[in-house]
């Protein structure tokens, strides 16, 4: 996919920049109600300070000229205080009051930098939640590259939609004091002004609509250069090893032209922008005074005053346009990620069965059948796992042995036929019951640059110190996790690398006991040891069998020679005789 297909392109763009700053409001109504009333007081201030300003030089300059209406409100403020108005009170009450317009402004960006920090984090971490508890199909089925970007850019990117529209709103409530000023003073040579002055801006708008579409266009490539980079960098080892890593990018160009255009795109409609509006602005002044003193015979300090006010209201206006080129850049990344989000929800794994598991007989395979797409994974296929026992499940690649972890685990869903616990079932079970019955073992297991108390307990809180060091006894790690030079509060480095394949398996067997499992399942967990290791990790599960069930997958010679039982599987087509036998 190089380009995001038109269907998502359309889909993004029914949102629009005004829908996404309401959905902001929607969800932090209290933030952003107390930012916008903040930016209003402000506005006000502000054209109080600067009327106050303007009253001072008319009374410096001492023209006889009547005062202007926010000059009159100025004064009549200045008399409620009980002040007497001088050039100096007028100037440092408006020296004042703009003070303290800077510092409100100074307490709303606060606010809205808050939120912004609360927008982004918000938004991940729903997508992190949403797509942890999607049904297990569902989650195999996404790249990770996608939720990555989706995690990483898009959250920042939609964050940046909601700190654009309150950089908006304060410019456009700037623009209306202005304005305001403006019209007070005289009404008709304010609106005409305006409304060229808005003209001059509109005649931009194409450069907002022109960053909207690179910023749609960069939200789609985005997602899908992260999808198959992080695919190809899963990989990289077999490319590096036979000399091919320049070839890499080969497989993203398509994407990485695209983007490069995007951005290309994005860069010159926003310099564009900003560049034309200036001109624009000068012909406003140009004609403004023109106009008001030729044509309209006003004054020449109500000319000034006027030029003043309306260039400082066209301005923020420009302004409040070239926030909104930034909204229409990054409002796209927030409707592709609310869209992630809300499939991701929608497909939610719903909570399934009721009954209380128990683990006393076995589990059992009753001619069960799994087709992830058309062609059957496994078909009529029975078998059982006596509880207490080692079962080792082997076969060739592609036989079905994870599909069966995960149809054990309740991950999948047979089509036809039943799995049954303890003669019950699974589908009557409580599936997060019975899961938490299970401890699993992969065959890479995660571990992360972090204590090794963290990496055992995965960050969960409140597990008792001895569970733990029975659980690394158990699975024979005492010795080592003993010599490490802190203990259990020794930092394993990046991917446990400070410790060897075996030590690493053992502490995942560990990891995987500390909750008291039932069922242990051992997925290929020895498979890419060396010798060494790989009896270790062996050893330990000698030293398990009796204490639990396990289930293992393996083709590991040793593994299958300490079985109970052995379960061959064939691929599907001569399924149905799954054959298993007894210690090989
Ligand atoms: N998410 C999926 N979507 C579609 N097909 C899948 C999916 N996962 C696995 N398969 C297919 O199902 C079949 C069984 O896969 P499975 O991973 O269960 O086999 P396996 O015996 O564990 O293989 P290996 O030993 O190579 O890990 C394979 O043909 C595989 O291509």
């Amino acid at each position: 996919m190089s380009k995001p297909s038109s269907s998502t392109v359309a889909t993004l763009t029914q949102g629009g920049a005004a829908s996404m700053l309401l959905a902001f409001a929607r969800a932090y109504p209290g933030r952003t109600a107390l930012a916008l009333l903040a930016l209003i007081i402000a506005g006000v201030l502000d054209g109080l300070g600067l009327s106050m300003i303007l009253g001072m030089l008319n009374l410096a300059t001492g023209t006889d000229e009547e005062p202007s209406a926010p000059e009159q409100a100025a004064l009549e403020v200045v008399a409620w205080l009980g002040i007497e108005p001088t050039t100096t009170s007028l100037l440092t009450l408006g020296v004042v009051l703009i003070a303290v317009k800077a510092a409100i402004v100074l307490l709303a960006n606060r606010q809205v930098g808050y939120t912004v920090a609360h927008v982004a984090t918000d938004l991940r971490l729903r997508l992190i939640r949403a797509v942890t508890a999607s049904r297990w199909r569902y989650y195999l089925s996404q790249p990770v590259g996608k939720l990555s970007n989706a995690v990483a850019t898009e959250a920042h990117r939609a964050s940046e939609g909601f700190f654009h529209g309150a950089v908006m709103a304060t410019q456009g409530i700037n623009a209306l004091i202005y304005a305001s000023l403006a019209l007070m003073i005289s009404l008709k040579a304010s609106l005409i002004a305006l409304a060229f002055g808005g003209f001059l801006l509109g005649l931009l708008h194409f450069l907002v609509r022109t960053a909207g579409r690179a910023g749609r266009d960069q939200t789609g490539l985005m997602s899908s250069m992260l999808a198959v980079m992080t695919d190809q960098l899963g990989a990289v080892k077999p490319l590096k090893a036979m000399a091919r890593e320049e070839h890499i990018d080969a497989l993203m160009s398509s994407q990485t032209r695209d983007l490069k255009t995007a951005l290309r795109h994005q860069v010159l409609s926003k310099a564009g922008l900003q560049a034309l509006q200036e001109p624009l602005l000068a012909i406003l002044v140009g004609i403004g005074f023109f106009y008001f003193l030729v044509q309209m015979n006003l004054p020449m300090a109500t000319v000034m005053m006027m030029i003043f006010l309306i260039a400082r209201s066209v301005n923020h206006l420009a302004k409040a346009q070239r926030s909104l080129q930034h909204m229409a850049i990054s409002e796209s990344a927030y409707w592709s990620l609310r869209q992630t989000i809300e499939e991701a929800e929608a497909e939610r794994e719903p909570p399934r069965g009721h009954r209380t598991p128990s683990l006393e007989q076995g589990i059992e395979f009753d001619h069960v059948r799994f087709a992830y797409d058309r062609e059957p994974v496994v078909d009529g296929l029975s078998f059982r796992i006596p509880a207490g026992q080692l079962t080792v499940l082997t076969g060739p690649s592609g036989s079905g042995k994870t599909t069966i972890i995960d149809l054990a685990a309740g991950l999948l869903h047979a089509d036809s036929g039943r799995v049954l616990i303890d003669g019950q079932p699974l589908d009557e079970i409580d599936h997060r019951q019975w899961r938490r019955m299970i401890g699993y073992v992969p065959q890479d297991p995660l571990l992360i640059n972090d204590t090794l108390l963290r990496n055992l307990t995965l960050g969960e809180d409140g597990i008792p110190r001895e569970r733990i060091l029975a659980a690394i006894e158990q699975a024979d790690a005492g010795e080592f996790v003993r010599a490490l030079p802190d203990g259990l509060d020794t930092v394993l480095g990046e991917r446990g690398g400070r410790l060897s394949g075996g030590q690493r398996q053992r502490l995942a067997i560990a990891r995987a006991l500390i909750h008291q499992p039932r069922l242990l399942i051992l997925d290929e967990a020895t498979s890419s040891l060396d010798e060494v290791a790989e009896s270790a990790v062996v050893e330990t599960v000698q030293h398990l069998k009796g204490q639990l069930t396990l289930l293992a997958v393996s083709h590991d010679r040793a593994l299958v020679d300490i079985a109970d039982q052995v379960i061959r599987l064939e691929p599907a087509s001569s399924q149905g005789k799954a054959e298993a036998g007894d210690d090989a």
